[in-house]
């Protein structure tokens, strides 16, 4: 099938859902009330008697009962697991040399799709100077020249948006209503068509939407300049001409048990306490053991229990002292271990205690915390966060972001506003058009800040706090936490942080989550959907996400799967921001069970039940890897991880990847360190991209900073990316 052909079968079809209609024989009810016959994975966890102590990362990851390679354990070579015994990889293979075959890698046909060998994604998917991806796509692809393609995350718990009606703001006032669609909860949702989820499948051409475009979204020039915020601009309300955006989120839930709805905490929470945890710089104060030490008020105490927080993570043990001591703070903690909660509470502990009065209707508001984060989805799910903390106090938390109509945006604010979150391009409008003014601006967080110090946020950021207005950094609190954090990124941190910021790392800095069951197969890209699908239905209905590289290769694969008839939905950045919550939605109540997504739902999304992680492609970055992963095994929970590995397209990132692989206490398929070991660079620091595995405070090369805890476990490599331009 040609290129042309198989854009035309995504297009052709006008599904009105990735949610097939099943045949009555095999399905009775489903997504679309159907009820799938699809055997239902098991998922139990196969858990070992204790924790294995290594050196300096003490938790460990879990087995899971299941196994998605094909190879004999004895192939993997286990590493650094001194204690790794029984039961820890029960049950695990990883790597299947028989997929490797010449038959499959060369392409095999029995898709209804086959690849060109030439792509047009490498540009996008391998900037870089990093080889081409092999693809399927026709070069036509919208992404693919000199995109970037690092990301940020999205997610999204619930509805959102402010408080009460709106406020008609004739200025912004356009189009009121028109969109007031896309809930994510089944009563909040529209009306939906065709076989009745609504999830209109018409992301193709979707440019010109407002908004900054998440992760491997945005494009970044060679001069390093990012377009994405003159779109944001034009399209979210500001100057540029461009379609207008409608789109009203619907309001977030108000009733107290959506509120304070939360998933439970997993079997592994308690191991949390073996972690090892690092704190550099001088004078940090003690951590604290238990909620109560930290000495909150009554009704956030109670907000906690409500919210089901019945102990401290290792991030939230140390950095809430820190930031109730006032001091600048760079965590750095395991995907899903509660970051949100460790910089929320202590924030909103001290804006009560400090009598932060209930902010008033006024045209220009003025918060005392303003929290930015990459994705719209995830400064969603922050602020659904601030929303339960600071329920029953008269702090109010407004979130705001592109692809929502600008005048929604405002209302929002001019209500009243003590905590913002907000995604870099509306943050930077609003302040624009003066209807945030940062004098007040005690506390600024960056959340997954090594993205948003990159080089694709970077420069906003810079430019936010040289805002007229914005305090400097001796009057403000700066936080910034990620699971990641590259060296230069931490290098250029710096000019946002005090000098005697606080360094928390918990377990290794740019770790995997070690609950996290990690596989990698190689499989060739010719012969990567057919694995899916034999993967997919073996896992039955658990939930999974599938990240690809691209955007039109979400849409395929996602058109793909409905065709095999797995209910499957999509995440990226050319869906409009009501088919995205959608998506969510769907993903999220189960509806559809697979979401593909690209890397701009690769953080911070925290989504119940997410038993599996895919990389139908694996990214080029390792600390994509880390985020990605992230989506499952969270708070405690354990998950799956199931790695395609295509040796034409990935051997750069097989050193990092054996390095994460092992440092999780996972199986390391013998392939896999044959590939590392071939292409081994010189010098490797963990990273094509970069040194991720910064274990150590950075300053402490040259400051001496004294820490307890772990030592590097590499040379530093020179920093790539230093430069902005
Ligand atoms: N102390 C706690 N007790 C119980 N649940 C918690 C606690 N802290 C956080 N959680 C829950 O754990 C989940 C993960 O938290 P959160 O999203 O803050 O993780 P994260 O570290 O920011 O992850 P990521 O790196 O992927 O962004 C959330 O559902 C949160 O409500």
């Amino acid at each position: 099938m040609g290129d042309e052909d198989w854009e035309a079968e995504i297009i052709t079809p006008h599904l009105s859902s990735y949610v097939p209609v099943f045949e009555k024989d095999r399905c009775a009810s489903g997504a679309n009330g159907d009820t799938f016959h699809r055997s239902p994975g098991s998922s139990s966890a196969d858990l070992d008697a204790g924790p294995s102590q290594r050196d300096r990362f003490v938790t460990r990851g879990l087995a899971s009962g299941r196994s998605w390679g094909t190879r004999d354990a004895g192939e993997s070579s286990r590493r650094e697991m001194p204690s790794a015994a029984g039961g820890f990889a029960v049950g695990k293979g990883s790597g299947s040399r028989g997929f490797s075959s010449s038959r499959l890698e060369e392409g095999d046909s029995c898709g209804f799709w086959r690849e060109p060998s030439s792509d047009g994604e490498g540009g996008q998917a391998r900037s870089r100077g990093f080889p081409r991806r092999g693809g399927y796509q026709d070069g036509t692809d919208p992404e693919a020249p000199g995109s970037a393609r690092r990301g940020g995350r999205g997610s999204f718990r619930g509805c959102r948006a402010g408080f009460g009606p709106g406020s008609p703001n004739s200025e912004y006032d356009q189009d009121e209503g028109t969109q007031r669609t896309g809930g994510l909860f089944g009563s909040r949702r529209p009306a939906l068509s065709g076989t009745g989820s609504g999830d209109v499948f018409q992301s193709r051409g979707g440019s010109g939407r407002g908004g900054y475009k998440g992760l491997n979204e945005e494009v970044v020039t060679s001069s390093g300049k990012s377009p994405w915020k003159s779109a944001a601009e034009g399209a979210d309300g500001g100057d540029t001409p461009g379609p207008k955006v409608t789109y009203i989120p619907p309001p977030p839930p108000e009733d107290e048990g959506s509120i304070f709805a939360h998933y439970q905490t997993g079997i592994n929470f308690d191991k949390y306490d073996s972690i090892l945890v690092e704190v550099s710089g001088h004078n940090a104060p003690p951590a604290i053991l238990t909620f109560e030490e930290a000495n909150l008020c009554q009704t956030l105490t109670n907000n906690i229990a409500k919210a089901g927080y019945t102990k401290l993570t290792p991030v939230q043990k140390y950095s809430i002292p820190i930031i109730l001591a006032g001091r600048d703070l760079m965590a750095c903690a395991q995907t899903g271990s509660g970051k949100t909660a460790a910089f929320l509470l202590p924030i909103l502990a001290h804006m009560m205690r400090d009598g932060v009065t209930a902010s008033r209707f006024r045209e220009l508001q003025e918060p005392q915390c303003l929290v930015v984060a990459p994705t719209r989805e995830l400064v969603n799910q922050i602020f659904l966060e601030a929303r339960k903390f600071s329920f029953g106090t008269c702090v109010r938390a407004v979130v705001i972001y592109g692809g929502t109509q600008f005048g929604h945006s405002v209302r929002q604010l001019v209500q009243g506003c003590n905590v913002l979150c907000a995604t870099p391009g509306r943050l930077m409008d609003v302040i624009g058009k003066e209807k945030i003014g940062l004098r007040q601006v005690r506390y600024l967080v960056l959340d997954e800040a090594d993205r948003m110090l990159d080089m694709g946020f970077g420069p906003e950021m810079k430019k936010l706090i040289s805002c007229p207005g914005m305090p400097p950094k001796e009057q403000r609190q700066t936080l910034m936490f990620s699971a990641t954090f590259p060296e230069e990124i931490q290098r250029l941190a710096r000019e946002f942080l005090k000098p005697n910021y606080l360094f928390v790392a918990v377990g290794q800095v740019g770790g995997a989550c070690t609950d996290v069951q990690q596989t990698v197969l190689q499989v060739g890209q010719y012969a990567k959907r057919e694995k899916l699908v034999e993967v997919l239905r073996s896992t039955g209905d658990e939930r999974t996400m599938v990240f690809v590289e691209t955007k039109k290769k979400a849409d395929f694969i996602a058109t793909f799967l409905c065709q095999e008839k797995i209910p499957t939905t999509s995440i990226h950045g050319d869906r409009e921001q009501r088919e995205r919550e959608q998506a969510l939605g769907d993903f999220r109540c189960g509806k559809c069970p697979v979401l593909v997504a690209t890397s701009v739902a690769a953080r911070g999304l925290d989504i119940e039940n997410v038993q599996h992680v895919i990389n139908f492609d694996l990214p080029s970055a390792i600390d994509e890897y880390v985020h990605r992963i992230g989506r499952t095994g969270r708070c405690g929970n354990t998950g799956r991880a199931l790695s395609f590995f295509d040796p034409e397209a990935d051997r750069l990132l097989a050193q990092p990847l054996v390095k994460v692989l092992s440092d999780a206490q996972q199986d390391v398929p013998a392939w896999l360190e044959e590939i590392a070991y071939s292409s081994c660079v010189p010098g490797f620091s963990g990273s094509p991209r970069g040194s991720v595995f910064a274990s150590v405070d950075t300053r402490k090369g040259s400051s001496g900073l004294g820490a307890v805890g772990f030592s590097p476990p590499q040379a530093p490599a020179p920093a790539e990316e230093e430069s902005w331009d």
